[in-house]
């Protein structure tokens, strides 16, 4: 039996994933300060202008970027969830367990907040997208979201750990059933069930 597809990327010290974790920082730092920054808030500009505009002059034309960014690991590195060369992506911390489901820690800060204290309800159908979607990859059949059910039992703690489950469910031809959660303190706060659709094969492939 072939072992299942990996989900997880390499952890990598002193490259891009380094620059995109200075980049989420400065985002967390920007949302916890607020009003505090507005006296400083035309140098600040300048300063992170300035830090853009070096990183735009070295990046390559986009249409060269989208072909190798879909490499099979570039694609574990740059999404939004855990991609580790995201500043986007939290990140998610996957762990893949030892009977196909995925697992994945995560603690959120002030950027995805949405009641007071609490998490947006639109990060926790990215997470659980993601997830489910990455439990689809490791059992071997996988496909686009077509219909994805959110239930949310209980708010979402920000500052706190999450922990994000998801699993395959079955497999009905070209649809995929996948199911997971996300827990804080060992409550499951927020549950779903996917859909999603294998594309039909193109002709000659
Ligand atoms: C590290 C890498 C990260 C990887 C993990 C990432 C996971 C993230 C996943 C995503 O976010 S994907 C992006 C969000 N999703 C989309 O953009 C999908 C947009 N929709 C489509 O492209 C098409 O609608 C889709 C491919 C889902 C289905 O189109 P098809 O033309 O292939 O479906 P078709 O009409 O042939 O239907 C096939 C079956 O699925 C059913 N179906 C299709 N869409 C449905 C739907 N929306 N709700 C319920 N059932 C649906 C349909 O009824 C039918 O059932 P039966 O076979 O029983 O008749």
């Amino acid at each position: 039996m072939n072992p299942s597809p990996a989900v997880t990327a390499p952890v990598q010290q002193g490259g891009v994933q380094d620059v995109a974790a200075a980049a989420r920082r400065v985002v967390d730092a920007i949302v916890r300060a607020g009003d505090a920054i507005a006296a400083q808030s035309g140098d600040l500009a300048t300063a992170l202008h300035g830090v853009a505009d070096r990183i735009d002059l070295a990046a390559p034309p986009l249409a060269e970027r989208m072909t190798t960014m879909w490499l099979p690991v570039d694609s574990r590195l740059h999404n939004p969830v855990n991609g580790l060369e995201n500043p986007l992506a939290p990140p998610l911390e996957i762990t893949e367990g030892a009977d196909g489901d995925v697992a994945g820690s995560v603690t959120l800060g002030l950027p995805y907040q949405g009641p007071p204290g609490h998490v947006h309800g639109g990060i926790s159908a990215l997470l659980l997208d993601h997830v489910l979607g990455l439990a689809n990859i490791r059992a071997g059949n996988s496909g686009m979201t077509a219909r994805l059910a959110l239930t949310y039992h209980r708010p979402l703690p920000l500052f706190e750990e999450l922990s994000v489950t998801g699993r395959q469910a079955s497999v009905d031809g070209r649809k995929i059933h996948a199911t997971g959660t996300i827990s804080a303190d060992g409550h499951v706060a927020v549950s779903a069930e996917g859909l999603f659709v294998r594309p039909r094969a193109e002709p000659g492939r």
